[in-house]
């Protein structure tokens, strides 16, 4: 089975030999992206925006749109200016912030990767970025700062995250830190899976907040990368969820059941 994937992956890097820096490996690593680790999928779209030459223009689901409050637009407009580069003596000079750019699944843009969404599951999207109504769910954006080894995610939840009447669901809350902490790991250790996650619920989080969610190295042991997290308000006076999480470092064969 692995031999025949194997195989058609072949084929399919041969549509992709004309396309300049694109390797058959990081269309792989998108796809670990798209199904089970999108971080990586974010963080190559930042060293190789090239990659994206590609058919229709995929929708960056990191830009502002009518359904964040005015709360969300300040604090992306915050964090965004710290990714504008300065000038200093008439040269420009870009500081640690960057920020990460998401799609529901972007391999379906790449040559090649249309074959490769169909060999694994065509209509598979990622989940928190899967519902078309703007502000129903997760509106989120990831700004991460390489030198610190941290990054800040700004999250409005939305009215279908509902748990507790009025409040946003544990589960809804658990998806964004493992997302933003698998999108951290995946940015400094290449393709990962969550091997542990640990979440403390300090106080209920009101639907509609919009809420800060930092995330940081804590260490990293051979695969093991240790990531912590802090889900607070905005001006940070609130403490909502305190988590840490695992990640190990995988092969692209562990996502098709090999070890190597
Ligand atoms: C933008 C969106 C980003 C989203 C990111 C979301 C990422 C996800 O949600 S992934 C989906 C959820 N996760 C999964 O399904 C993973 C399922 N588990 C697995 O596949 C495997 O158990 C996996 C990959 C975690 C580890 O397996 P394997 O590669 O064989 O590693 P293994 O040799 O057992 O362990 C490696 C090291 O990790 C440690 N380890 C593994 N699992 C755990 C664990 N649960 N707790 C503590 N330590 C662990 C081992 O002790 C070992 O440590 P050491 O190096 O000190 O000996």
């Amino acid at each position: 089975m692995l031999g025949q994937i194997v195989r058609s992956l072949g084929r399919m890097q041969q549509l992709s030999n004309g396309l300049k820096g694109v390797r058959l490996h990081q269309l792989l690593s998108k796809e670990t992206h798209g199904h089970l680790q999108t971080s990586l999928e974010n963080t190559r779209a930042i060293s190789t925006v090239s990659l994206w030459p590609f058919s229709s223009q995929p929708r960056d689901f990191s830009q502002p749109n009518s359904s964040w409050s005015p709360e969300m637009r300040k604090v992306y407009d915050h964090y965004n200016t710290l990714c504008d580069p300065d000038t200093e003596n008439g040269e420009e000079k870009r500081g640690p912030w960057r920020k990460l750019p998401s799609y529901n699944r972007s391999i379906k843009y790449a040559a090649g990767g249309i074959h490769l969404s169909k060999l694994i599951q065509a209509k598979a999207r990622l989940f928190t970025r899967n519902v078309k109504e703007q502000g129903a769910t997760f509106e989120y954006v990831v700004f991460v700062n390489k030198e610190e080894k941290r990054c800040v995610c700004v999250f409005q939840a939305g009215h279908l995250l509902e748990g507790a009447p009025g409040h946003v669901h544990g589960g809804a809350i658990a998806t964004m830190i493992d997302t933003v902490t698998g999108t951290l790991a995946g940015f400094l250790s290449g393709p990962i899976m969550t091997a542990n996650l640990n979440i403390d619920y300090r106080s209920p989080m009101p639907l509609g907040s919009v809420v800060l969610i930092h995330s940081a190295l804590d260490r990293k042991e051979r695969r093991k990368t240790y990531i912590t997290c802090k889900v607070s308000s905005t001006d940070e006076s609130k403490l909502y969820t305190e988590a840490t999480a695992l990640f190990v470092s995988i092969g692209v064969g562990h996502l098709f059941g090999s070890r190597n």
